[in-house]
């Protein structure tokens, strides 16, 4: 007699339809006698570990997340910080490039330009409609700073997703990762006979929009309490399609809105040491930004905050900060420039254009220097001891994903500066031993900022997602450093601590929407801090 073991949960699509549960035990006598849990985790650990892959480790996680889900949660919380370069940037970078390569198994929904007029129903075949909470949406145009990966972008909303889930406690089954099909401009994928997306070139604008009306209407339908999350959309796209609907439906970008949240906590943090030792007040900081995409317009924007905050006019506000582009600095006088650099064109220069970045350094003397434009390597070891011979204690944010793109690495920084360096980068580095003291590099990385403000978003059941939400969450990411952390002069709060931080986040997320009157529960409103945060936390699934 043949037993043929077929688990319903084989079926990647038939799993999604059950609330996340561990493997059933096999009847006595199929089961090895000693199967422990709490061994099985040390088990788990051990194959992880054993692989000599990045990539192999993705692979091996992304099987035992399909597997045993609450196994694979309970493992990324208790070992966060050796998680997520694995299921996120970094290592996620290249899980995308391969993503066709190495496909085992449906996760997620594939909408392609080819179901325009038929969206709907491609949509409701979502086994979980009613649970949906949370989607993360990618095109696949611009992923990290790898490029148009197509439809092989879908393991960025994967990504994310499962931050979510391990960093706010979201239900996994009310999380759905799409990646939507518009083609790709990257002809290696168009002659790859395992490419899994359209063999076509990507739509035109006008046909995009068509395509992305009827997606995000039919979204609203199928999904009533979704919050929507855009990722990695090529910078022309980012801003156009988070205008046209943050207004109409529950959406926020994320390498616009939460990358500029990140940044601005870890610079609040950073300011403030700097300015102390330079013994300059806060509101003299200059901020040049080297990149002006999407993530650095973004963050510019955010940044705008700090200065307001300090009481100054958003026209004094916009003055301490300069762009550069592939062209050098964004000045008006320049020549035509995209719509969304010209608010931060500067207008108190107009001689020939200035494309050297150590000219441009010493032009614009900035007491921080954001890295957003993709260049490996762009913060030279020249620049690095620029800005150290401009300030005492300059501020270095390499902020460009995944790790081989950062502009300059942690060990250049401290290098160059003598261990004198506020720094933060999009991707992890190690932390430093230098002169006999531990340095550690800050994670300016938006995984701080978007699941708790997500959760707030879905608790407060909002109608959208307002520019003071943004701004809440982010005062609060700055605000949840602890007296050990700020001891070791650290910028962010250790990524271990994600759940409480995305818990304090979600709080004062809510608080700002319910400001805002953007909130449909209103319930809320009558609570207290403390019975919020309590509520807050009662509402995130543990594995
Ligand atoms: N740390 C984080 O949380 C996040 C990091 N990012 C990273 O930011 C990077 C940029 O993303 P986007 O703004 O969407 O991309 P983008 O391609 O739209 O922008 C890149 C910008 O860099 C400029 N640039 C390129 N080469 C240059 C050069 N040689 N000299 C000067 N400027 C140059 C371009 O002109 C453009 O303004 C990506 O690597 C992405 O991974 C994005 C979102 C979040
Ligand atoms: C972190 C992120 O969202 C990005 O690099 O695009
Ligand atoms: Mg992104």
């Amino acid at each position: 007699m043949t037993i043929v073991l077929t688990p319903y949960w084989s079926n990647g699509v038939q799993r999604l339809k059950m609330a996340p549960q561990p493997p059933p035990k096999p009847p006595h006598g199929l089961a090895p006698p000693t199967l422990d849990d709490d061994i099985h985790a040390q088990r788990c650990m051990a194959q992880f570990r054993g692989k000599d892959k990045d990539i192999e480790k993705y692979i091996y996680l992304s099987a035992l997340k399909e597997r045993d889900p609450p196994m694979f949660y309970r493992l990324a919380l208790r070992h966060m910080s050796e998680f997520t370069p694995i299921i996120y940037t970094p290592t996620v970078g290249q899980a995308c490039q391969e993503y066709s390569k190495n496909y085992r198994h449906p996760e997620g929904i594939f909408v392609s330009i080819k179901d325009k007029g038929k969206i709907r129903s491609v949509l409701r075949s979502w086994p979980k409609l009613e649970d949906a909470r949370i989607s993360v949406v990618t095109d696949g145009s611009r992923i990290l700073g790898l490029g148009d990966l197509g439809i092989n972008g879908m393991p960025i909303s994967i990504g994310k997703l499962s931050l979510y889930i391990a960093g706010a406690g979201i239900r996994p089954h009310s999380t759905i990762p799409i990646c939507l099909d518009l083609g790709t401009n990257t002809q290696k994928y168009l002659d790859d006979p395992l490419y899994l997306g359209l063999r076509k070139k990507r739509v035109p604008t006008a046909e995009m929009t068509e395509f992305m009306d009827e997606f995000m209407y039919e979204m609203s339908q199928a999904f009533p309490k979704l919050l929507v999350q855009f990722e990695d959309f090529s910078t022309d796209h980012a801003f156009l399609y988070l205008e046209r609907y943050r207004n109409q439906y529950p959406v926020f970008n994320d390498d616009i809105q939460g990358t500029g949240a990140v940044v601005l906590s870890g610079f609040i943090n950073a300011a403030r040491l700097s300015s102390q030792a330079s013994g300059r007040p806060l509101s003299s900081h200059r901020i040049l930004f080297f990149g002006a995409g999407s993530a650095g317009v973004g963050v510019a924007m955010q940044l705008m905050s700090f200065f307001t905050l300090e009481g100054m006019t958003e026209e004094e506000a916009r003055s301490r900060i300069y762009l550069i582009d592939s062209q050098g600095l964004i000045y008006a006088s320049r020549g035509p420039l995209a719509e969304h650099k010209e608010y931060f064109a500067r207008t108190d220069y107009s001689g020939p254009p200035i494309t050297d970045l150590i000219d441009i350094l010493e032009y614009v003397k900035p007491t921080a220097l954001m890295g957003l434009s993709t260049m490996s390597g762009a913060f030279t070891m020249e620049a690095i001891q620029t800005m150290a011979a401009l300030n005492p204690l300059p501020i270095i944010f390499p902020l460009s994903n995944p790790v081989k793109l950062s502009e300059c690495t942690f060990e250049d920084a401290v290098r160059g500066t003598d261990g004198k360096v506020l720094f933060a980068s999009g991707s992890p580095f190690p932390e430093i031993e230098w002169k006999g003291k531990m340095l550690y590099p800050g994670q300016g990385n938006n995984m701080y900022i978007f699941p708790g403000l997500g959760l707030g978003a879905i608790i407060a059941r909002c109608s959208s997602v307002s520019d003071s939400m943004v701004e809440a969450s982010s005062l609060g990411l700055a605000n949840s450093l602890t007296a050990d952390e700020k001891a070791k002069g650290l910028l962010y709060p250790v990524i271990e601590r994600i759940r409480e931080i995305s818990g304090d986040i979600a709080v004062q997320v809510i608080r700002a929407a319910q400001a805002a009157g953007v909130d449909h529960h209103t319930d809320l409103r009558s609570k207290s801090d403390a019975e919020l945060l309590a509520f807050v936390n009662g509402r995130m699934w543990n594995p």
